[in-house]
């Protein structure tokens, strides 16, 4: 039974006590603040926004606002948008009173179930503001010094495009033959086990294909996880999978498997222990850890080889490039060998690499988010302590007046070298974000993926068991993902490329030094 208020004294105290809530929960606006964005149902416009919309949300109130940065209140979370990359740039520069570190904390400890005793650990000097020291600061500096252009990242490469090649030996049928499998769970599969051998080693705890789907489960409850609602009953089988996770990693740990892994899983696990975590605690944020590692490279592999063989005129130019610069040789007894070069590739196969980084500009929905520490200025706006910041890559990737009218569409030329007057600067690609945050992993995940492309192009013929190429809708995309994940699967059917059949791959990547600057931060590193 429904009531309607007609007494005028009710009416006016409810309009008073509600306008009063509203303007608490949303912490009051100041005219020297960022601009409030327009929401057609008071207080909770935004949330429904969001929710149905999700980071194209972001999108359509930029395009609504048309200011560099706007004010979103939320109930209880005040949030300013940035829209425009000279204003990213402003922010990335404040990264102690715009931070990042107090954010991951809270989300490491909530995502990874970690104990109080790690909660407290985390917490100290989060933000580096007392100096250099403390597990934030240290695990900062133990993953990037590992992930970084060196020997220590060519052993990574070398051991998971043994992986990659061992995973396409297995996937291609023989001689006249065709295979029917789902690409983005067969693509997941083979990335998540060459990505973690590589990075954990031969003891690897994903060896064990119970332990990696119980990873997948967890990572797509993660939501329930943050929600934090009745967790045992909303979020529990994401908490037995994440349970499921840990244990195995304390094995790993227990076993001494880590002192054969990366020096990625290495440095992580000496950063933990030197600040006292325990070894619970440790395996805890290791599954949190993987998240980085895992969720974005198969969907952006998955959206790089549709992309590519849904246009034949694509897929024929890019065969072109990556066979010639394919090496081959015949033994004696007449067996061809096949040799592909990453770094050859990143030379040689220039709309190779454009479109792959017009899937990344075309598929990604991360956003980048900071903690305002005092309040502060950027440029003429007042930002205050306590909002926060996002810079959602959507935002800067789908803006007109930056990329010209054909933003919305696939154009996988768009980053040739010939294009580069057509286009915005680098800082305006945003799909590893940028600044002190910006992914270690771009390295590691641009080889894993051009391996993985590459060698599809070069050696299997494929097409869609449906018989056409039907991209799926990406409105499930994970809370931690920035590159869209595919709602459901594609069927396709897999042969030996004609002409290519019985021929044996090997690739080689000889020293991670060449690197495919992709973002601005590596051009400023290259000079
Ligand atoms: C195509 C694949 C990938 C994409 C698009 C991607 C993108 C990103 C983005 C957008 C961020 C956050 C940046 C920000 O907040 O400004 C990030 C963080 C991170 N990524 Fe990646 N990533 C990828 C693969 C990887 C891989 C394979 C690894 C590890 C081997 C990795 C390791 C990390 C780490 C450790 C962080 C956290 C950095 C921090 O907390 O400061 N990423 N990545």
């Amino acid at each position: 039974m429904g009531y309607i208020v007609t007494d005028p004294t009710v009416l006016a105290a409810t309009v008073v006590v509600v306008s009063v809530v509203y303007f608490i929960l949303r912490g009051g606006h100041d005219p020297r603040e960022p601009p409030l964005a327009p929401s057609s149902i008071p207080i909770i416009g935004h949330v429904v926004g969001l929710s149905r919309r999700g980071f194209n949300y972001y999108v359509d109130l930029s395009e609504r606002t048309d200011a560099p940065i706007f004010t979103m209140s939320l109930p209880g979370q005040k949030m300013y948008v940035v829209t425009k990359p000279e204003l990213v740039q402003v922010i990335q520069k404040q990264h102690k009173t715009l931070a990042f570190p107090p954010i991951e904390a809270k989300f490491a400890s909530t995502v990874c179930g970690a104990s109080l005793e790690a909660k407290a650990i985390l917490a100290k000097n989060v933000n580096g503001d007392e100096g250099d020291f403390g597990l934030s600061m240290d695990s900062y500096a133990a993953m990037r010094a590992a992930l970084k252009p060196g020997p220590e990242l060519d052993d990574m490469n070398s051991s998971m495009l043994l992986e990659i090649v061992e995973a396409l030996d297995k996937l291609e049928p023989p001689k006249g033959e065709s295979r029917n499998l789902g690409m983005y769970g067969w693509l997941r599969g083979a990335i998540t086990t060459a990505t973690t051998r590589s990075v954990y080693g031969p003891m690897n705890p994903y060896n064990d294909k119970s332990v990696a789907d119980a990873f997948w489960e967890f990572e797509a409850g993660l939501m329930s996880i943050l929600v934090g609602v009745l967790p045992a009953i909303t979020a529990r089988k994401a908490i037995a999978a994440r349970t499921k996770v840990s244990k195995a990693f304390e094995e790993y740990y227990n076993k001494g498997g880590v002192k054969l892994g990366s020096a990625y899983a290495k440095n992580r696990y000496q950063s933990e222990a030197d600040n006292n975590l325990s070894l619970e605690d440790i395996a805890r944020f290791e599954v949190g850890g993987s998240i980085a590692v895992l969720v974005n490279t198969a969907p952006a592999a998955f959206w790089t080889i549709v992309l590519i063989y849904s246009q034949s005129d694509l897929l024929s130019d890019i065969r072109k490039e990556v066979d010639a610069c394919t090496e081959t040789t015949t033994d004696d007894k007449g067996s061809v060998t096949k040799a592909l070069n990453i770094n050859t590739l990143k030379e040689a196969c220039p709309l190779l690499l454009s479109a792959y980084q017009e899937v990344l500009r075309y598929c990604s929905m991360g956003t980048s988010v900071r903690e305002v520490m005092e309040d502060i200025y950027v440029g003429s706006f007042l930002l205050k302590k306590g909002a926060m910041v996002q810079m959602p890559s959507r935002v800067i990737h789908q803006d007109a007046s930056l990329w010209g009218a054909s933003v919305k569409d696939f154009n996988p030329r768009r980053f040739l070298r010939e294009e580069k007057k057509n286009r915005p600067g680098d800082a305006c690609f945003r799909a590893f974000g940028g600044g002190k945050t910006l992914c270690p992993g771009r390295h590691f995940a641009t080889n894993e993926i051009l391996a993985v492309v590459a060698v599809f192009i070069a050696r299997l013929d494929i097409s869609p068991a449906n018989g056409s190429w039907d991209l799926p809708t990406t409105h499930n995309t994970n809370i931690a993902a920035t590159v869209m994940e595919p709602d459901n699967d594609i069927k396709i059917q897999v042969q030996a490329r004609h002409g290519y059949e019985g021929v044996q791959w090997v690739v080689n990547l000889h020293h991670s030094e060449k690197i495919f600057a992709l973002v601005t931060e590596d051009h400023i590193d290259e000079e």
